[in-house]
């Protein structure tokens, strides 16, 4: 059946509402809202576990018209916990499509809404906030008052606070091989890792054992590893305590450490700063960055609703204490100055808010990963 002219109404907490049409599965979900500003890459997006707890509103008009392939999806499933489109391609077309995204959103029971006015929903939330909303699909939207619907919204569990790295991680570790010659061994903490990123490291001779995020010391060590790699991740960073620990360990016998997004918070927070929630995030594909080491600018990927809390300017000892050494914040959000990156000035770490692995994205910032190798290359 499709879901196309049966009715579904988005309804935010603070009691605004927005009608449509049914998209995807039937049925009623409830998430944080946050928008994304990509134009493509909806299925990288889609399945990026990071997203986990998360409706996303997707500002640009057009999506789906490359429909769903075998090849880009950045784990086993898609994640977010519903999808908000304003016009959705009725034929995709593209040669390596293998179904329509209405259709793979419908098997994967994820709840969505169609024909809403997505920039008008993002322009909302950027003034008033990243806040929990709720779709409700099928009769259910003609018949059930708001008022019960945004109270179900407001009954929901909030992102700051939740602890969701642990839900949505690999339970068994396993490995990702080197392409041609293996250089080194990296014990990769799955945090909600997308799949390009030990594929990333793979074609720079790094094999990934790619570790769930409750590992211990032990376990990591137990790889031998070159260098720990800590990925990105749903969730408050402010409720991740034993990866904090796990980092400190690794930061005191000094073996090499590389963190994305989740990671560059886990960091920081490993270092001493602290945490906080962004008023609505940034998500999309053109985020400038200003790399503060060489003076250039990047044009990046991002997906992140937290921020670390360091001064920007010059190096600062890591509150933690001595032993961690100076720290200094090395990138920049031009749009909002936000920290986007930690450089540790006397341990072999290093860390960024946003995604080298550029799936979806610029490539720009690639050389993090040439970077992680050349600090293993100093440690050997
Ligand atoms: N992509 C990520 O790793 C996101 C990190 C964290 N959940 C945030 O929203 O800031």
């Amino acid at each position: 059946m499709s879901s196309a002219d049966i009715p579904a109404v988005l309804v935010l907490e603070d009691g605004s509402v927005w009608r449509g049409q049914a998209y995807g599965a039937l049925g009623t979900t409830v998430g944080e809202a946050v928008f994304n500003t990509g134009m493509t890459g909806y299925q990288e997006t889609l399945t990026d576990p990071s997203y986990y707890g998360q409706v996303v509103v997707m500002t640009a008009p057009h999506i789906g018209n490359t429909g769903v392939n075998d090849e880009d999806g950045e784990s086993r499933r898609i994640w977010v916990s519903g999808y908000v489109v304003r016009d959705p391609a009725r034929r995709p077309s593209n040669w390596r499509s293998r179904r329509g995204l209405g259709e793979e959103l419908a098997a994967q029971e994820v709840v969505g809404i169609s024909h809403v006015d997505t920039r008008s929903i993002t322009r909302h939330l950027r003034e008033r906030g990243a806040m929990r909303v709720g779709i409700f699909s099928g009769g259910q939207a003609l018949v059930r008052p708001v008022e019960e619907l945004v109270e179900e919204v407001r009954r929901s569990p909030q992102m700051a606070g939740a602890q969701l790295a642990e839900e949505v991680s690999t339970g068994e570790a396993y490995v990702v091989p080197a392409q041609g010659e293996k250089r080194f061994t990296v014990a990769s903490i799955d945090l909600g890792i997308k799949s390009m990123t030990p594929h990333r490291m793979a074609q720079r001779g790094i094999e990934s054992h790619v570790l769930p995020a409750t590992a211990s010391i032990d376990d990591v060590l137990a790889v031998s590893p070159d260098g720990v790699f800590l990925s990105n991740g749903p969730g408050d960073p402010a409720t991740a305590d034993a990866q904090v620990a796990l980092v400190r360990e690794v930061l005191a016998r000094r073996v090499p450490l590389f963190g994305i997004c989740f990671g560059n918070q886990v960091l920081g927070r490993a270092l001493g700063f602290g945490t906080y929630k962004l008023g609505y995030g940034h998500r999309g594909i053109n985020q400038p960055v200003l790399d503060r080491r060489t003076g250039k600018v990047e044009v990046t990927a991002h997906n992140h609703g937290f921020a670390v809390d360091a001064p920007l300017e010059g190096s600062v000892q890591a509150p933690a204490g001595a032993e961690f050494g100076l720290v200094e914040v090395s990138h920049v959000c031009l749009n909002d100055q936000v920290v986007e990156g930690l450089n540790c000035l006397d341990l072999p770490a290093f860390s960024v808010q946003y995604h080298p692995e550029a799936a979806a994205g610029p490539h720009d910032a690639a050389y993090l990963f040439d970077r992680f190798v050349e600090v293993m290359e100093n440690g050997k």
